[in-house]
């Protein structure tokens, strides 16, 4: 299990992080395990998986990549494992298909000339925005730092090295600069049954001020960031994550001080102009027919839910 509790601690310290990263790295560790284990795969690998399952709560994608990897079937221990890793590499190849497709058509909604906001780092919302500068448009990005963790840096980084005009604000400083703003692009953690979004703390504070100054909000989300459970009328689970990330010193000491570090909020539909999946652009209202069509669950058996590989393509 060494190579699972080395996987699990780089996910919690979120050396390895962002909801796609997530799960795409999810299915290789599983992959990789399921190569090297010798007897009693399925036990082996029901315990790496609940490992694996357990590190960060609230991204779905965790979720949906470990089921749709242990949705594994054969006879014998060698047919499960070839059927594991064909499963892992069909993840894969949804996780990075599906975000060229998402910038594809999210770019589309970006015009010339535009201002374009984002928060945190999310791979599929840098898509939208590579592939709009890729098509020749003129566009600047107003970048937010995204306390405590700062993942606002990398895409910083990531835009301005990419050959983008970036502004780095305090995410204090968003409504601020939204007067700015043509449109808003953030990724997410999780999208609900009923259309709201779950992503990084701020995002909802952002819908707010776009939606006062009339500014469209879109999110960048692939299917697999939809989540099943919430069909079950389960609750999406926030994580808090540990205050040290937000203060050090003598604060954090003090009786009468309680630092508290959730690490994402949710963002209602009504606040949601349109989220931009692979298998096209959806008003948030259309989460359900996702859940159901695409994701393509088949019984839930008790708790346990099963995304079918017969609706992947
Ligand atoms: O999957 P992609 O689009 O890359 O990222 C989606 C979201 O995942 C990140 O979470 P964290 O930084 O791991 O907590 C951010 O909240 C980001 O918006």
């Amino acid at each position: 299990m060494d190579l699972i509790d080395e996987a699990a601690r780089k996910i919690e310290s979120m050396e390895v992080r962002g909801a796609a990263r997530i799960a795409r790295f999810a299915a290789e560790t599983l992959r990789e395990y399921a190569k090297s284990v010798k007897t009693n795969f399925d036990e082996e690998m029901r315990r790496a998986s609940e490992r694996l399952m357990n590190t960060r709560p609230t991204a779905v994608s965790l979720f949906n990549a470990i089921n749709y990897v242990m949705s594994y079937s054969g006879e014998n221990d060698e047919e499960k494992r070839e059927s594991l890793i064909r499963r892992a590499e069909e993840f894969i190849e949804w996780v990075d298909t599906a975000r060229e497709k998402i910038g594809r058509t999210g770019a589309k909604r970006i015009v010339d000339g535009s201002t374009v906001m984002t928060h945190c780092n999310s791979s599929a919302a840098l898509s939208v925005i590579k592939h709009a500068f890729d098509e020749g448009k003129d566009i600047r990005v107003i970048a937010t730092e995204s306390r405590p963790r700062h993942q606002g840096y990398l895409t910083t980084k990531e835009l301005a090295d990419y050959g983008i005009d970036v502004t780095l604000i305090v995410d204090s400083a968003v409504r601020y600069f939204m007067k700015e703003v043509d449109v808003v692009v953030v990724g997410a953690d999780t999208i609900t049954v009923n259309g709201a979004l779950i992503n990084k703390i701020g995002t909802s504070q952002i819908a707010l001020a776009a939606k006062e100054a009339r500014v469209p909000f879109m999110v960048a989300a692939e299917t697999y960031k939809f989540s099943p459970k919430t069909l079950l009328g389960e609750l999406v689970v926030i994580e808090e994550r540990d205050a040290r990330e937000v203060i050090g010193g003598d604060l954090l000491e003090h009786p009468n001080v309680t630092v508290r570090n959730p690490a994402f909020d949710v963002t209602p539909r009504d606040y949601i102009d349109l989220i931009i999946t692979e298998i096209g652009a959806i008003p948030p209202e259309m989460a359900y027919i996702v859940i159901r069509d695409h994701l393509g669950y088949r019984e839930f058996g008790g708790e346990e839910i099963t995304l079918s590989p017969e609706h992947y393509d």
